[in-house]
């Protein structure tokens, strides 16, 4: 579904140039909810602009569906961190969902059916005539998951979406991803820092290494497909998966870039 070959990322710089991405390869398959994590600054931002097509890598390839991505494929949405500076605050909510509808030229019938259901489903169809600035910062990310999913993409790709979130309501909007990608069969790449995130989100975590960044690990989450924030996070399970990733993140910290792992390899 969605393949990353041999990508490399080299920023040029007044000081040299920054490798952010070395060689960096990985695929996930349709309807696969994968996570990526790593140390700051390794360069997960810099992935997911290669993977959108909003940045051409230096070397290698992203393809999508047997197409290569060259800019901003039709079937892909993105979630980014700042919730803020997503939304337009002069467009009433169901006008933002809506924005990237008409840009697809879906008659306006459409576009309200799929603004109604997307809204519905992140539970602010009563919130459709309010502007942004009159929502909780949670609320205001529900609207750009709202007018992603009503975008109907086969990936979503979501960038440290909640880190600017309390924790219950980060909680809550970890538990609205997995019941949006369980009820629209997207495919979908999640970027955090926060390991038990990853862990408890995705069937797969790829774990980066510090910059130049490679594929250090690629681990399948062997934990019931059913989660729930008290009993999954209390799962033994649950604590092994997530001192093995900490314990690379670490490692991968303190010494660098490590040998790649096989690609797609899990354990
Ligand atoms: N436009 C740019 N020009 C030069 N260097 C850049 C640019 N954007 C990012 N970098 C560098 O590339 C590396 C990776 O940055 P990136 O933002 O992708 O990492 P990240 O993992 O998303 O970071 P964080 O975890 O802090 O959000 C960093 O060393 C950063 O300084």
């Amino acid at each position: 579904m969605l393949d990353v070959t041999g990508l490399q990322k080299i920023y040029p710089g007044q000081q040299g140039e920054v490798e952010a991405l070395r060689d960096l390869t990985f695929d996930l398959g349709e309807g696969e909810l994968a996570c990526l994590v790593g140390p700051s600054g390794c360069g997960k931002t810099t992935l997911l602009k290669c993977i959108a097509g909003l940045m051409r890598p230096s070397s290698g390839s992203v393809v999508l569906a047997g197409t290569s991505v060259t800019g901003p494929p039709p079937d892909m949405a993105v979630v980014f961190q700042e919730y803020g500076r997503s939304l337009f605050p002069w467009l009433r909510v169901r006008d933002n969902v809506e924005l990237p509808l008409k840009e697809k030229k879906l008659p306006k019938q459409r576009r309200r059916e799929l603004s109604d259901e997307a809204l519905d489903a992140v539970g602010l169809l009563k919130s459709a005539d309010a502007y942004p600035w009159q929502l909780s910062g949670g609320m205001q990310q529900r609207v750009a998951i709202a007018r992603a999913i009503a975008y109907e993409p086969r990936v979503l790709l979501m960038d440290e979406p909640f880190a600017a979130v309390d924790a219950q309501t980060r909680a809550d909007l970890e538990d609205l991803i997995r019941a949006l990608w369980k009820r629209f069969s997207m495919t979908v790449l999640f970027v955090t820092h926060d390991i038990d995130e990853a862990v408890y989100l995705g069937q797969r975590v790829l774990v980066m290494s510090s910059s130049p960044t490679i594929i250090q690990d690629d681990v399948a989450i062997d934990l019931p497909d059913e989660r729930d924030q008290i009993n999954t996070r209390g799962e033994h399970r649950f604590a092994e998966l997530r001192t093995r990733i900490y314990a690379e993140i670490r490692n991968a910290s303190q010494s660098g870039a490590a040998q790649p792992q096989e690609a797609g390899k899990t354990h």
